[in-house]
């Protein structure tokens, strides 16, 4: 194991009844990188990032997370996790909503007030910190979830499609954080079928069909494929291409 090691996914399998959903996937992310999850829908990527965060559990082989086996109760404080569906208290407001995971998280008073309005100024959404979650559009929600991963500071971050249905400036914005807290030592691991942002990751993982079939640097994937962009490299390791 790297010494630098945040993530080490070891000769894993997931099964759902006879079907293997993961097969022998072996990985490694170091501390402080921005590692990407591509992969056509029902290839497993969800499936992985559970696994990481301990939300589900491994049929066989070994995670670990930051050298504590996985899955570990304590390491929950560790680890910012937004799934693809937003986990959120929709007749609350979004303030009512921070101030709880802010607790659960065990933030004090003064230290969840500060924080909720920086995460609430980095994903825009400052104006609406009292309005009801229910009459958020799609993409507020999103970004709420995101702003709740980010409350308690993770060492991990572990976002599955963090920015579907949010507008490209604000996505910019949202990368330019990612880039700025993965400066700061962050690990980010994120799942994303959008190419720019595979092309923001300083690796990238590409699964097919539970298989882990190469991992890269987007610079290093693109030249092993002799191609000029990350979405030709993804389509000849998918096998079609022209
Ligand atoms: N709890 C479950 N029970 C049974 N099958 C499951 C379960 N969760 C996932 N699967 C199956 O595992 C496979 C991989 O699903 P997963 O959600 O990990 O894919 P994905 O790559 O994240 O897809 P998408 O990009 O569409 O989110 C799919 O065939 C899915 O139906």
């Amino acid at each position: 194991m790297l010494s630098n090691s945040c993530v080490k996914v070891d000769h894993v399998y997931k099964k759902f009844g006879n079907q293997v959903v993961l097969q022998d996937i072996t990985l490694e992310v170091p501390k402080s990188q921005i590692f990407g999850l591509l992969g056509p829908s029902g290839s497993g990527k969800t499936t992985l990032v559970k696994l990481i965060s301990g939300i589900d559990v491994a049929t066989s082989g070994d995670i670990r997370l930051l050298d504590v086996s996985m899955p570990k109760l304590e390491m929950m404080n560790q680890i910012g996790y937004m799934s693809q569906s937003d986990a959120l208290y929709m007749e609350l407001s979004a303030q009512e909503n921070l101030e709880f995971f802010a607790a659960l998280f065990g933030l004090n008073a003064a230290a969840r007030k500060i924080r909720i309005q920086e995460v609430m100024e980095l994903v825009d959404l400052q104006a609406f910190l009292k309005k009801s979650v229910a009459s958020y559009s799609g993409g507020m929600k999103r970004r709420l979830s995101l702003a709740i991963a980010l409350l308690h500071k993770p060492k991990v971050l572990i976002l599955d499609e963090p920015t579907v249905g949010i507008d490209p400036v604000l996505r910019k914005s949202i990368w330019d954080e990612f880039t700025r807290l993965s400066q700061q030592g962050t690990t980010i691991i994120v799942t994303t079928h959008v190419m720019d942002e595979a092309d923001k990751c300083h690796r990238l993982g590409m699964i097919r069909e539970g298989k882990l079939i190469a991992v890269g640097s987007p610079a290093e994937l693109k030249q092993q494929t002799g191609t000029n962009t990350i979405e030709e490299a993804f389509l000849y390791y998918e096998g079609v291409k022209s």
